[in-house]
């Protein structure tokens, strides 16, 4: 069959283990439809993808195994569906679920032999890491925003896991930031949205994600006062529906508090103070609004105009509510409404709420378009770069499967004009790591007398330092030992290491605490003193090789970079690394180490200035 004879031509003697591989993809969004048609073109023998979400009209630009048609089916299935198309020799699996249920369990992820991720947020990026970890299977991560994309393969104990580099999370902003002192358009687009919306239509501002209480303590006063004014603004949602609505509210937010902000003068000293609105004096104004006009969502709108959408918009959600009321069966919970970047109803009303506000704090306002973005945190995902990104991920995969690790490695694509795609070096696991790092040691014990009491007080406690009531003790058959089974009632005290399979030859996974807090895992390879040939002589009953004294403590999981929340759309993409590297650390260098490289891969293209490189994994790098 002339696919197989191309395959076999291109991959060579790797075509017969592709064919028997077992793999996953997590995610069939915009990384995900195109790694799927790669892997499925390639000739994996049999890929899983999962993907917890239904097809929406926006995805359609870029996630091209979907139609219009599609719509609202899920994109596990319909990915499945389309890929198979590309080659029928090949079995797809379509889970329609999240990564995170426990059906997809250490087990199920052992069964693969490398996992591919094709997410768009770190919580589900972090599980399928911890899960690989655990099942000690390969992954090969990846992400992208705009025209940047990344490749990074993450192997137990070889390489740096995703957790091992600090990550962006999304920026909060500080409450009275938002709500007192706002001085970009930014703040006042996270107050109609987190704010103002919540308090009107939604649940509590208290439960918003990009609001930040940590300095509410440091004042204590204006928040007791911003409490009052939400109470307030809750009072008012009780007279949602009748005539007067669009005014209270209007009142409230634009005069009221406003005025009471105005006489907080310490406030304004070294800032520049808003003015108030005042409701009867832009509605007369508002009365001559083209509302045609207001269709363009690439124009700044007028004070009058912006007016004109708050209200109208306010009354569009007034009465969803009120029709989601009137449905609702008795006893569940009083139906809400939530934003949401392409509910047109809801964003008419952070468009123009946002905009009011800025008006009155003299910050410029932006078109509803704009606000869309800044909004939805909306970065544009491009087409190309997800290929390219996909493409990158299964020239590692090649690698891997080869077990050719020393070649593997991180790749990152630019928008650039001198480099598109550069790699580094993979970096070990980081010793402190709080979710890869293990420490290794052997134990050579006597297995048949020691019993696991003794095991756990000796060895754990006295000697490597580690607190009896937060200690964990297992291997492959099971947990021995946890925190919750007191030492009282363990049935497996007083049993021998040998009869709880801690025999010669086994590994036992240690996890706890000491004194100064979380160690990192602890793996001991176990060798019965009996038969330890090289069994040191000592007066301890049991040896440590290296002759651990305490165990390093885990670091907290870095997230200490943030990023603006308007530009960040959660693919969060780990930041190259800064620090330098030498010549044979990195694949980037320039001058002599890379005029070597070059001359080595044999396969240089020069044209007057550019310079083509075909790299050994087939990536082709233009300079
Ligand atoms: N926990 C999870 N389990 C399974 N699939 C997930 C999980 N979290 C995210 N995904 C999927 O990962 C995919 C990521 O794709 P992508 O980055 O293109 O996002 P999108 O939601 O399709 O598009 P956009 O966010 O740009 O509108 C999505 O299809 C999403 O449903
Ligand atoms: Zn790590």
């Amino acid at each position: 069959m002339p696919r197989e004879r191309f395959l076999k031509q291109s991959l060579g003697s790797q075509f017969a283990n592709i064919k028997q591989a077992r793999i996953l993809v997590v995610g069939a969004g915009g990384i995900g439809c195109e790694l799927l048609k790669n892997l499925v073109c390639t000739g994996f023998g049999e890929i899983h993808v999962v993907d917890l979400d239904t097809i929406d009209l926006s995805n359609l630009n870029r996630q091209f195994l979907f139609r219009h048609a599609h719509i609202k089916k899920s994109k596990a299935l319909v990915a499945r569906e389309a890929a198979s198309k590309f080659n029928p020799n090949v079995k797809i699996e379509a889970h329609h679920a999240n990564i995170k249920d426990p059906q997809f369990n250490v087990d199920w992820f052992r069964e693969f032999v490398i996992v591919f991720n094709a997410l768009d947020n770190l919580d589900a990026r972090r599980h399928v890491n911890r899960m690989c970890l655990a099942a000690d299977v390969p992954l090969i991560e990846s992400g992208t925003t705009g025209f940047n994309g990344q490749v990074q393969p993450i192997r137990k104990r070889l390489t740096e896991c995703y957790d091992c580099a600090p990550k962006e999370t999304p920026k909060s902003f500080p409450v009275c930031t938002i709500r007192s002192t706002p001085s970009q358009a930014i703040h006042c687009i996270v107050w109609a949205k987190s704010y103002l919306f919540n308090e009107l239509f939604g649940i509590s501002e208290d439960e918003a994600a990009d609001l930040d209480h940590t300095s509410d303590e440091n004042n204590k006063e204006e928040i007791a006062e911003l409490k009052k004014e939400a109470a307030a603004l809750k009072e008012i949602r009780a007279s949602m529906g009748s005539t007067e609505f669009p005014q209270k509210v209007f009142d409230k937010v634009f005069t009221q508090d406003i005025n009471r902000l105005l006489g907080m003068e310490d406030m304004w000293r070294t800032r520049k103070p808003p003015t108030a609105l005042d409701f009867d004096a832009v509605n007369v104004g508002a009365a001559n609004v083209d509302r045609e006009s207001l269709a363009d969502d690439q124009k700044n709108w007028s004070l009058e105009e912006n007016f004109a959408v708050f209200s109208d918009s306010l009354i569009r959600l007034s009465d969803r509510l009120d029709k989601l009321r009137a449905d609702q069966e008795t006893g569940n919970a009083p139906p809400i409404l939530t934003f949401d970047k392409d509910d047109r109803d809801t964003l008419d009303f952070v468009a123009a709420a946002a905009n009011l506000r800025s008006i009155t704090f003299g910050i410029e306002t932006k078109s509803e378009f704009d606000i869309k973005q800044m909004a939805g945190n909306i970065i544009p995902a491009i087409a190309t770069t997800n290929a390219t990104t996909a493409a990158l991920c299964v020239l590692q995969a090649f690698k891997i499967m080869r077990g050719d690790w020393a070649k593997a490695k991180m790749v990152f694509l630019t928008k650039s004009t001198e480099r598109v795609i550069n790699k580094e070096s993979l970096r070990p696991p980081r010793p402190d790591c709080g979710v890869c790092a293990t420490a290794y040691a052997r134990l050579v014990i006597n297995t048949d007398k020691t019993t696991l009491e003794s095991f756990v007080k000796e060895v754990l406690v006295r000697k490597l330092g580690y607190r009896e009531d937060e200690v964990e003790v297992s291997n492959s058959a099971g947990v021995w030992y946890d925190p919750d089974m007191a030492m009282d009632d363990n049935d497996n005290l007083e049993k021998s290491l040998n009869d709880i399979n801690i025999v010669n030859n086994s590994t036992v996974i240690i996890r706890g605490e000491g004194e100064e807090g979380e160690r990192v895992n602890l793996e001991l390879s176990i060798s019965n003193m009996d038969l330890a040939q090289s069994a040191p002589a000592t007066t301890e009953p049991f040896t440590l090789i290296p002759d651990l004294q305490t165990i390093p403590k885990k670091t907290a999981a870095p997230t200490a970079i943030t990023t603006d929340a308007a530009s960040s759309n959660g693919h969060n993409l780990p930041t190259r690394s800064s620090t330098k590297r030498t010549a044979a650390d990195a694949d980037l260098d320039t001058g002599e180490a890379e005029a070597e490289q070059i001359a080595k891969r044999g396969k240089v293209a020069e044209e007057k200035k550019s310079t083509i490189v075909v790299d050994d994994d087939g990536a082709i790098m233009l300079d």
